[in-house]
């Protein structure tokens, strides 16, 4: 497998008016493979929304370096798709013309007004909104809203997704169908995935690497754990194995001893 993005020593703080320097990351190095889908999990303001903004290119780090494919990552990029979990949809264009408004927006796509059109349908189709397409964001729900950004994201075919608590805003329902949807995108799609998230069941049945952060400040990777489940997964097989169980108590064990 091809090392894809590449965190080395990496550090970042903020500087505020009154406090001064914070630093949030201390010494973050690790490497994510081409097609691996890798969950960043860790305390409450640990930097996971940071250290995601880094490899979107929002954010430069203090010193060490961000790289894709051994270049540094100096911006954001069409090969960088991110997720977060705020949809920000154009209030005004309807779903499908919000997914063709993404990928038309640079102009550079060679693609001809009906191939677009054909591409934001299968998008919005694989993540069921079919239905929706010509709806505006506020006709639809939260959850949908939420897909259609993920649509938005997966059209792009971008080379990595970084998803920053993409479902985090949704109701334990919604959120449980649409972790399935991922789950089935993901494995049909082969890209890389960067996920940050709260929720350890989560973390478990879509990664196959679970990095754990150290709680904050000079946050640190503290356990990178390879996940033993194989793909295609089913969900209740996975969530019905030893391995599992096991996994979820260490998981959980180890967010509580790092949050203290
Ligand atoms: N642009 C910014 N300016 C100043 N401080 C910032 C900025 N971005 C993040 N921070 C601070 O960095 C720390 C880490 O924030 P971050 O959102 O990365 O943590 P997190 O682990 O994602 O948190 P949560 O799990 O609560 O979403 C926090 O103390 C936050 O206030």
């Amino acid at each position: 497998m091809t090392e894809q993005l590449t965190i080395d020593a990496v550090t970042k703080g903020f500087s505020h008016r009154r406090r001064g320097f914070q630093p949030v990351l201390g010494e973050i190095s690790f490497s994510v493979e081409e097609g691996e889908f890798v969950t960043i999990i860790g305390p409450s303001g640990s930097g996971k929304s940071t250290l995601l903004k880094m490899l979107a290119g929002l954010e430069q780090p203090d010193t060490g370096s961000v790289s894709l494919e051994g270049r540094p990552i100096a911006g954001p990029s069409r090969r960088l798709g991110v997720v977060f979990q705020q949809h920000v949809l154009l209030p005004w264009l309807t779903a499908k013309q919000n997914v063709i408004f993404a990928l038309t927006a640079d102009g550079s796509s060679g693609r001809s007004v009906a191939q677009t059109e054909e591409l934001a349908e299968k998008w919005l189709d694989l993540v069921h909104l079919t239905e929706a397409a010509e709806k505006k964001p506020g006709q639809l729900s939260g959850g949908m809203q939420q897909r259609v950004g993920i649509a938005r994201a997966f059209a792009l075919e971008p080379d990595v997704l970084l998803l920053d608590e993409p479902l985090g805003a949704l109701d334990a329902l919604t959120r449980h169908s649409l972790q399935q949807q991922l789950l089935h995108l993901s494995e049909q799609e082969k890209r890389t995935f960067v996920l940050v998230t709260h929720d350890v069941d989560e973390a478990l049945m879509l990664s196959d690497r679970i990095l754990v952060l150290s709680h904050g400040p000079e946050a640190r990777v503290q356990q990178d754990i390879r996940l033993p489940f194989g793909r295609p997964r089913d969900r209740e097989g996975v969530e019905c194995s030893e391995d599992y169980l096991g996994l979820r108590r260490d998981l959980l064990e180890s967010l509580t001893s790092a949050a203290d």
